[in-house]
């Protein structure tokens, strides 16, 4: 590589090519920061945030010296007219952000590794900027996760099928906010590939992916957390694992398993079963009168789940539920879509009756 002081000589083609990658990285890392810092300013209003983006970016900038550019050769760059078919169906914010954040990193470490053969500050530079995007991302996901975990009325708990995958995708399609892979008897190295699949799907979607039982497949996946029963890890050891930025979800049946699963710190709670279910064997129903109980004490948002179905569901809502989580009703509809959105609709009515029976006192 030439000395890179004043205007350098032309470098021969291998340099030039590594010129190339440097100059569509450095360019590929600021679009990205781009989008997630306006994403901070105009959505969160977080100027923290916004702040550290723009000073990345102007970091960049300093990097992007002139005998870059001038080696960039768009016409010729075979990449340009690529594009992915899920560039085209990102469908919300978080879509958008985890797409931007994935660019960013991947660009980062194009940089570290290229800019190792020109400048040993820009390799450097571009490692320690990618474990602060990895931190940013976990921020602004992770607080972004329990805003969407209070927002998410409808929860698809799932059972093994053969055709999950367009089933789960159909459910997503009604409206479905969160999921949450389950599945007691397979061999491992199926369940990662599944969950793999299913959290992929669920983020284009825009969904909360989540895993039952297993911490380890969670952190494998990166899924967004992770639901325990009262024989599974205690929330203490989940939460240890996972962190503050993932959601941790906990069973209860009863009004003290509600209130220690809250003082445990569970992000969320099931609430049953409310009828007896083919699903959970030999369960005993917490029935409606445990529904009516969590809508009255429960301070974290919770599922009502067990035995739930497009008949009974009027009587759970008007019990006090606000959120349901089925897994029949929806694996085995007929038309999953049409159900999902049946139980997206009214809950969303149900919780619009909720906020203004609140301002109204
Ligand atoms: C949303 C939700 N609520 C309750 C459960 C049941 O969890 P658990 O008691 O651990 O039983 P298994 O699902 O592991 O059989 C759940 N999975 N999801
Ligand atoms: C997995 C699960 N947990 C429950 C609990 O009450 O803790 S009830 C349940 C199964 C719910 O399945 P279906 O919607 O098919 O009845
Ligand atoms: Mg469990």
């Amino acid at each position: 590589m030439p000395e890179l002081t004043g205007l350098p000589a032309l470098p021969n083609h291998a340099d030039a090519a590594v010129y190339r990658i440097l100059d569509a990285n450095l360019d590929r890392a600021r679009e990205g920061l781009r989008v997630i810092e306006e994403w901070c300013r105009f959505g969160l209003n977080n100027s923290a945030q916004t702040e550290q983006l723009k000073h990345l970016r102007q970091t960049l900038a300093q990097w992007h010296a002139p005998e870059l550019r001038l080696c960039r050769d768009t016409p010729g760059d075979p990449g340009t007219a690529l594009t992915h078919s899920q560039e085209a169906e990102r469908t919300n914010v978080t879509a958008v952000l985890q797409a931007n954040f994935c660019r960013v990193q991947e660009a980062l470490r194009a940089l570290e590794e290229y800019g190792k053969l020109y400048r040993d500050d820009l390799a450097a530079g571009s490692k320690a900027m990618r474990y602060q995007v990895y931190a940013l991302e976990s921020e602004i996901l992770g607080g972004h996760r329990l805003q969407r975990l209070r927002q998410g009325l409808t929860y698809l708990v799932t059972s093994p099928c053969d055709r999950l995958l367009p089933i789960v995708e159909a459910a997503l399609q009604g409206g479905i906010a969160l999921v949450q892979y389950r599945d007691k008897d397979t061999d491992d190295y199926l369940r990662l590939e599944l969950a793999q699949k299913l959290k992929d799907l669920c983020h284009r979607y825009g969904a909360l992916f989540l895993i039952n039982d297993r911490v380890d497949l969670a952190l494998a996946v990166e899924a967004d957390g992770v639901h325990l029963g009262q024989t599974d890890l205690p929330v203490f050891t989940a939460r240890q694992l996972l962190g503050n930025q993932r959601i941790i979800g906990r069973s209860t049946t009863s009004p003290d398993e509600m209130q220690r699963a809250i003082a445990e710190g569970a992000d969320y709670i099931g609430v049953g079963p409310v009828y007896t279910t083919p699903t959970k064997p030999g369960k005993a129903a917490a029935g409606l009168d445990y529904v009516r109980y969590a809508a009255e004490h429960a301070t974290v948002p919770w599922y009502a789940i067990g035995g739930i179905n497009t008949e009974n569901l009027s009587e759970v809502l008007q019990t006090g539920a606000e959120r349901v989580a089925v897994v029949r009703a929806l694996i085995e509809a007929e038309n999953p879509t049409l159900i999902a959105q049946y139980f997206a609709a009214q809950t969303n009515h149900r919780r619009a009756f909720h906020t203004v029976a609140a301002s109204t006192g």
